[in-house]
């Protein structure tokens, strides 16, 4: 049917997958518009026909026709609502284009299918949910493959149970109905114990594989910063989108996926091996051999036109974790988007969204419908027409030496067996959709791993990338950054630095700079010309694209106290914990009340002893502490911490641009009381007067950059007195 075209995805349109779901068959469309317009009500007309035509048939054939008309009705209906829907994809698109959202729509990715790259990314993962073969969840699958050969062998008794019984009343046996009975009753008793247990061992499974997989990919996730490069720069060369969706949810759907595909596996593998063994005893082996082998047949059929579900799966996660982003965004903004009264707006956004989820899984549903009716009648209803024959023929041409009771008794057991078998090979087939399922979890749990893993970027599928610039940035990176070693005389030093941001352009070029303590450097420039971009490549967040930066140590908080900090930074809006006033403070070191005075100190020191007045003192606690303090109460919160930390040298980024600037005296003379040397960011010259040297970035897209010798501190609110060092004169 016309209603499933359009599921290519990827090609035209933007290159946007997700797209796909709005794109019908032209000859639907029409005959939708026509029905439309002549206002016909499909389902009306089908049922009539329907109705009238099979008047003198059967209920049964009626009910068909009835439900038919209805299922032709919905589809229809869908094809209305996909006018709509396109007209609100279009003005998403403009407000996506800024590349707020899905990174699916910008990308074209190779799509996740059942093949080698599936099979090595789902070893890997393996190893990861199960350590080693003595490990816990080893021992589970064992524990649950053991459970799942009892659940067959009672599936074989139950099937013997049924021939008995009607052996019992062939030959009007009490006793025989007694023993049937009590049969019965004991295999009722394993059997529940036998589903809850496997019930149990699954889920218990799939929390124990989520919960290493999680672990794992929080270990790598915090280790060397690998959430920046996977949030910021990973997510803006398509690499990764929404980790925050693949590590919550999607690593949970992967794990119940896994584990319910091993039971389910396992279960008709065995059902098939022990029914048929036991088929073979009463009727030979010809006739079950003669249904697997349709069985395969036509299950090479549903595989060929099987449509790829995983690529779809991996499609709708990703455009489930656009959603959730739209939520955590309007959360994190709240009082933004209330000041600007942008509620009409942010709806529209979120409703856009959620549509796309929701057209999306229409279509995998509409897709689910047409398979099914290929898989329903392929592997049952077809499979029984076989088997019948297969069942009664030996019965009705042979097994002479049987007694009528004996024979009846015999077909039904072996009609119960190859019931079951016919079952299990169904639901063995049927394994291959989920599979393809689980194909789709693989790659976005894959991708999250392969940003993050070192080991296993270069396994990264090639291909991936259409975003040239991107990739530029990130192979870019042949300059150094090297740790200043203790006996080094520099402090700092930037040699020959190029930076260039990740989409390819040229920030500052052939930088040289070295700075001893004591000396402090104000940096400015204009907006975007790249004066955070230095310090990201100070702290290694990005790389340079030439030369070498030495820097002294960063901040290390596994390290002793005196050793730790000789580095600290402090933004324009310090990132504020979840916790206590005192963990504001001690971020990013863990909660000790062995500092409570230096705490004291630090924050009286700030301006913020009204903060103690509450009866919690230091154990205030709030969620969010940036909606409880003001953006100049949270800058100072930055300064207090910074003054606890007491490193060698700070990094603020115009980390007291909402602060008086009467205060902002006190608060760097207190930085030089306490030997910090600053390199800091600041819009307001009059800070000229706090620092040494002044470095402008020109931000002119050819990377040019000034150094300049500030007077001394009496005359430093004038202009300065001499350009010492500039790009131009340092090529
Ligand atoms: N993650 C990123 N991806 C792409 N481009 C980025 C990224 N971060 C920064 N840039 C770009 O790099 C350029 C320099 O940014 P940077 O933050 O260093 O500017 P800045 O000089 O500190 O500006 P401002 O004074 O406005 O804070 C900007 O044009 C910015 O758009």
């Amino acid at each position: 049917m016309s209603v499933f075209a359009g599921v290519g995805g990827g090609g035209g349109g933007g290159g946007d997958a997700a797209m796909g779901v709005l794109r019908v068959h032209p000859v639907a469309w029409m005959l939708a518009r026509a029905v439309r317009q002549h206002h016909v009500d499909v389902g009306q007309v089908v049922r009539t026909v329907g109705s009238s035509y099979l008047r003198s048939s059967k209920w049964m054939t009626t009910l068909f026709a009835l439900g038919l008309g209805g299922l032709v009705q919905v589809s229809v209906t869908q094809i209305m609502q996909r006018e709509s829907r396109r007209k609100a994809e279009y003005e998403s698109r403009a407000a996506v284009s800024a590349g707020s959202t899905t990174s699916s729509s910008k990308l074209k990715k190779r799509a996740p299918a059942v093949d080698g790259i599936f099979l090595r990314r789902i070893l890997y993962i393996f190893k990861i949910v199960v350590p080693s073969w003595h490990s816990k969840e080893f021992f589970m699958l064992i524990v649950q493959f053991w459970f799942l050969v009892v659940r067959s062998l009672i599936s074989l008794r139950i099937a013997k149970i049924s021939g008995d019984a009607l052996s019992c009343i062939a030959t009007r046996s009490w006793q025989k109905f007694y023993e049937v009975l009590s049969d019965f009753f004991v295999s009722g008793v394993a059997a529940a114990i036998t589903n809850s247990g496997l019930k149990y061992l699954s889920n218990m499974v799939a929390t124990c594989f989520r919960r290493n997989l999680t672990r794992h990919v929080h270990d790598l996730y915090t280790l060397d910063r690998n959430y920046y490069k996977a949030a910021v720069l990973h997510a803006m060369q398509g690499h990764l989108d929404n980790a925050d969706q693949r590590i919550v949810a999607d690593l949970d759907d992967f794990c119940k996926m896994f584990s319910d595909l091993y039971s389910n596996t396992f279960k008709p593998l065995l059902d098939v091996i022990l029914c048929t063994s036991q088929m073979a005893r009463t009727i030979g082996s010809r006739g079950p051999v003669t249904l697997y082998f349709y069985f395969v047949l036509c299950g090479g059929v549903l595989r060929a036109i099987s449509p790829p579900f995983s690529k779809y799966i991996a499609i709708l996660k990703a455009l489930e974790g656009d959603f959730r982003r739209g939520h955590s965004r309007l959360i994190t903004h709240a009082e933004e988007v209330a000041f600007l009264n942008g509620s009409a707006r942010e709806k529209t956004l979120l409703n856009t969204a959620m549509e796309r989820v929701t057209a999306f899984s229409e279509k995998i549903h509409l897709l689910h419908l047409r398979q099914g009716l290929f898989d329903q009648y392929g592997l049952k209803y077809m499979a029984s027409m076989i088997g019948f024959p297969v069942m009664a023929l030996p019965f009705l041409m042979g097994l002479e030496d049987l007694t009528p009771a004996e024979a009846v008794s015999k077909y039904k057991t072996n009609d119960a067996l190859i019931q079951q078998a016919c079952r299990a090979v169904g639901d063995l087939i049927m394994v291959y959709k989920k599979v393809q399922t689980l194909s789709g979890y693989t790659a976005r749990v894959s991708e999250l791993l392969e940003a993050i893993e070192p080991e296993l970027q270069s396994r990264r599928p090639t291909g991936l990338i259409e975003n040239g610039a991107s990739s530029a940035f990130e192979n870019a990176g042949k300059g150094a950054l090297v740790e200043r070693g203790e006996e080094d005389d520099v402090f700092m030093q930037f040699e020959k630095v190029t930076i260039m941001s990740p989409d390819g352009r040229l920030l500052i070029r052939e930088l040289n700079l070295s700075i001893s303590p004591g000396q402090n450097v104000l940096i400015t420039g204009p907006n975007g010309a790249g004066k955070t971009s230095l310090f990201r490549v100070l702290a290694g967040l990005w790389q340079p694209s030439e030369g070498i930066v030495r820097r002294p140590r960063f901040l290390n908080p596994e390290l002793p106290m005196q050793e730790r900090s000789e580095i600290f930074y402090v933004p324009q809006k310090p990132y504020l914990v979840t916790g206590t006033l005192r963990d504001q403070i001690l971020y990013p070191l863990a909660p000790t009340l062995d500092t409570d005075d230096q705490v004291r100190e630090c924050l009286d020191r700030v301006g913020l002893t009204k903060l103690l007045t509450q009866p919690e003192g230091l154990d205030l606690a709030h969620l969010d502490w940036a909606d409880v303090l003001s953006g100049g109460e949270k800058q100072r919160v930055g300064l207090a911490r910074l003054y606890y930390h007491r490193p060698h040298f700070a990094i603020l980024d115009e980390a007291t641009s909402a602060i008086n600037a009467d205060e902002e005296g006190p608060f760097y003379e207190h930085l030089r009381t306490l030997g910090i040397t600053v390199f800091s960011i600041a819009h307001r010259l009059e800070l000229r007067r706090y620092h040494d040297f002044e470095l402008t970035i020109c931000g002119d897209g050819k990377g040019t950059w000034n150094l300049t010798e500030l007077p001394l501190v009496d005359s430093r609110a004038d202009s300065p007195s001499a350009v010492e060092q500039s790009s131009s004169l340092s090529t």
